[in-house]
């Protein structure tokens, strides 16, 4: 571990540079990864709690590592020039490379944070040098990460689509309906549960599409499907507001214009500071309408059913 490149966390927040007018990942050789935990009073072996991430095409391995054990957080961002992010900010700010790569890395040292102790018999677990299981040293019980399917779906009526948003979502941004599988359910019975939870509506057919990695709330396989809203249940919409904040069809139009237009720099004013939930201040109302970042799932959904105008219609 003492060659390679690394992604920095503190705190699972990533650490990010500004680079032209946005923000990039920085990867860092061991070297400079051992400088910053030497800013932070840590000895060089806390390198060896990087978990990998991947390999380069020509062999250099490259791992993320949570400088958590620095307590100084401020002292590591004057040292590397750039900051630790909240991932939900650094999420709508990153390239999809970047986000990609953080999303994975944050998802991995989540993991082992979250099961330090062994489910069978309490004793702490040891974690493989890689970083992809733990073991308990008592019963050999082996523990993977894990990621929660998620069904995420587009709703579509004829020429509109059903969009709606959450109030930890920045200003003006609707996104597709989205909700974790239950036990036993597959894909199909857990689009139907969650459109008819959150939104009242029922589907009468649906389209596995894709998927993605997705990092929040801790890791999740997120199930992309098209869908088509049954006839005659359409005007009716009942919104889950312990759920989510609003809920409504767009028409292709209105789509469209969402697409054609950059994210209101209202929208993310703050965001790159502080959660969201502190920095974002204007009201949903005072932004226009705009679609998740276009790395997200979400996004290609909505991209799809805008360029495949028959797409929602076909059939399983
Ligand atoms: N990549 C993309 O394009 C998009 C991704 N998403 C993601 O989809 C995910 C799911 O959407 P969301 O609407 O929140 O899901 P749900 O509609 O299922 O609602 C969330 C609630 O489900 C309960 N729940 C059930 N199982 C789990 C579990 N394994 N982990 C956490 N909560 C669980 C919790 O309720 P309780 O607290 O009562 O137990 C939680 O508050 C989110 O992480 C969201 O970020 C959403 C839209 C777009
Ligand atoms: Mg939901």
């Amino acid at each position: 571990m003492d060659s390679g490149l690394y992604l920095l966390f503190h705190r699972l927040a990533p650490f990010v540079q500004r680079h032209n007018s946005g923000y990039r990942a920085t990867w860092l050789p061991a070297a400079e990864a051992l400088r910053v935990l030497d800013v932070g009073g840590q000895p060089p072996e806390r390198l060896h709690d990087a978990v990998l991430l991947d390999c380069t095409p020509d062999l250099t391995p490259r791992f993320a590592l949570d400088t958590a054990s620095c307590a100084n957080k401020g002292a590591l961002e004057a040292a590397l020039d750039g900051s630790f992010m909240k991932m939900r900010s650094a999420f709508f700010l990153l390239s999809g490379k970047d986000a990609h790569m953080l999303s994975k890395g944050q998802a991995l040292l989540r993991w082992h944070g979250d099961h330090r102790f062994s489910g069978r018999s309490g004793r702490l677990s040891l974690r493989d040098a890689s970083g992809s299981k733990r073991t308990c040293p008592d019963t050999g019980h082996v523990q993977y990460p894990q990621m929660a399917p998620v069904v995420i779906v587009l709703v579509v009526d004829g020429d509109r689509c059903l969009l709606a948003r959450k109030d930890i979502h920045p200003p003006g941004m609707y996104s597709t309906i989205a909700g974790f599988c239950d036990i036993g359910e597959n894909v199909d019975m857990a689009v139907r549960r969650e459109v008819a939870e959150e939104v009242g509506v029922t589907v009468s057919s649906l389209n596995f599409v894709f998927s993605q990695h997705w990092p929040f709330p801790s890791s999740s396989m997120m199930l992309a499907c098209h869908a088509v809203a049954e006839e005659g249940h359409t005007e009716q919409i009942s919104v889950d507001t312990t759920e989510l904040e609003d809920a409504r069809w767009f028409s292709r139009d209105e789509v469209h214009s969402a697409f054609s237009r950059p994210v209101p720099p209202e929208a993310l004013s703050g965001w790159a500071v502080s959660s969201p939930e502190e920095s974002s201040q204007a009201a949903p109302g005072d932004v226009p309408f705009w679609v998740p970042p276009k790395w997200t799932v979400a996004h290609w959904l909505i991209r799809e059913w805008i360029q495949v105008p028959k797409l929602g219609l076909m059939s399983r």
